[in-house]
């Protein structure tokens, strides 16, 4: 079942047309992102969803209900809306922000405190610090978080956000972008995201509209977008780093090599040097159990220490990434630090796998190839 349909929208100033006929339709949990260049009509279709804007033609209807027959404040429950320059009530403390729509519905006092609380912890801000504070004594992200709290107070199934994080400096960016990720795993809302940045897009979108002129040239999964772009727009669009981009797709889990090459800590250098030999690597892994802690290299062997020695030299977390991380990732810390092969590891040191740096080059080399194919 849709969460939001959008049939034939479109939407006129005078001869201009600024949304030109746009059918898609978003599932209830995905977060669907809206892209394309300046003037494309990406601000103008996310405000027809809730009616901000009134389509010339066409129309939205939410979980199947025209939105024309829904009253406003039915349609303003359904939807939270994040905008770049937040709209923070300047003379209003934080807590206040937060509660403003709970406030409107009616909630008890008690109610709305509890759920500012809530919500000011669920965006990383301590509510204790945070509550009684007033916008301009927080930092710009701080800020962005309050709108994103504010969206949500009333608990509606709907974000709508335009270009949220777009006046952020990038390590901002990037972390409100990693807890918009944490929010929406725990939550489930169904999310309509504006944005310039086609890697945010990436990282964001379950599906990215792309649009052009008013146009959908393509609605598509970031992975099949980047494979197979609809046109030459979408291509150069996407970029030429179309190959990294995918990279940045995958998990480690998913490419990672099982049966790393590993020993005990109190095994032998014969045994370590026969391993080297058998998995052709310069490196192996040192593992009490399924922990690791540690590694061994091939210039180590000429210095005959035990393995314990070395290994009281050694923080294991170095050679280390989670499984989770993207492909992309791994591969940035091989060429930082030079190593060819990585341990891959759930939660803090359980070793689950390996990744050799050749078999990643590999990838990248394939993906390069669809490009030139495609
Ligand atoms: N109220 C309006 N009156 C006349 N034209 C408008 C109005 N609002 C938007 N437009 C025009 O409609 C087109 C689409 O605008 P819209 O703001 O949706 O684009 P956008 O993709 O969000 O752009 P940007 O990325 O620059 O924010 C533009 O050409 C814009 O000039």
């Amino acid at each position: 079942m849709s969460m939001i349909q959008l049939e034939n929208l479109t939407k006129r100033y005078g001869t201009h047309v600024a949304v030109d006929g746009v059918t898609l339709s978003i599932a209830a949990g995905e977060t669907c992102v809206l892209i394309g260049p300046s003037g494309c009509g990406k601000t103008t279709t996310l405000r027809m969803i809730n009616r901000l804007v009134e389509p010339t033609e066409g129309r939205v209807l939410i979980e199947g209900k025209d939105t024309r027959s829904m009253r406003p404040e039915e349609l303003r429950r359904k939807m939270g809306y994040v905008i770049q320059s937040v709209g923070l009530f300047d003379h209003m403390t934080i807590a206040q922000n937060v509660g403003v729509v709970p406030r409107l519905l009616g909630w008890p006092k008690e109610r709305i405190a509890a759920r500012v609380d809530e919500l000011l912890a669920l965006v990383g801000l301590e509510p204790r610090a945070f509550r009684d504070k007033y916008p301009r004594q927080l930092s710009g992200g701080q800020q962005q978080r309050v709108g994103v709290a504010r969206a949500l107070a009333a608990d509606p199934p709907i974000l709508l956000m335009d270009e949220p994080f777009g006046a952020l400096d990038p390590i901002t960016r990037e972390r409100l972008q990693d807890e918009l990720l944490g929010i929406q795993s725990a939550l489930k809302k169904t999310i309509v995201f504006v944005t310039h940045d086609i890697d945010e897009a990436i990282k964001l979108g379950d599906r990215i509209a792309i649009l052009k002129d008013g146009k959908l040239i393509q609605y598509d999964t970031p992975a099949a977008i980047l494979k197979r772009p609809a046109n030459a727009f979408v291509r150069d669009f996407v970029g030429a780093d179309r190959a990294l981009k995918s990279l940045g797709l995958l998990r480690v889990q998913d490419v990672m090599e099982p049966n790393p090459p590993q020993v005990g800590p109190d095994a032998s250098l014969d045994e370590v040097r026969e391993l080297m030999q058998r998995y052709a690597v310069r490196r192996v892994f040192v593992a009490e159990g399924r922990r690791l802690v540690g590694w061994v290299d091939r210039e180590d062997l000429e210095r005959n220490e035990s393995i314990r020695t070395l290994l009281a030299r050694r923080d294991a977390g170095t050679i280390a990434v989670p499984h989770h991380t993207t492909v992309r990732e791994a591969l940035s810390v091989m060429i930082a630090t030079g190593f060819r092969i990585v341990a891959v590891v759930r939660g803090r040191d359980e070793l689950v796998g390996w990744v050799p740096r050749a078999k990643l080059i590999r990838l990248l080399e394939d993906l390069e190839a669809g490009e030139v194919a495609s």
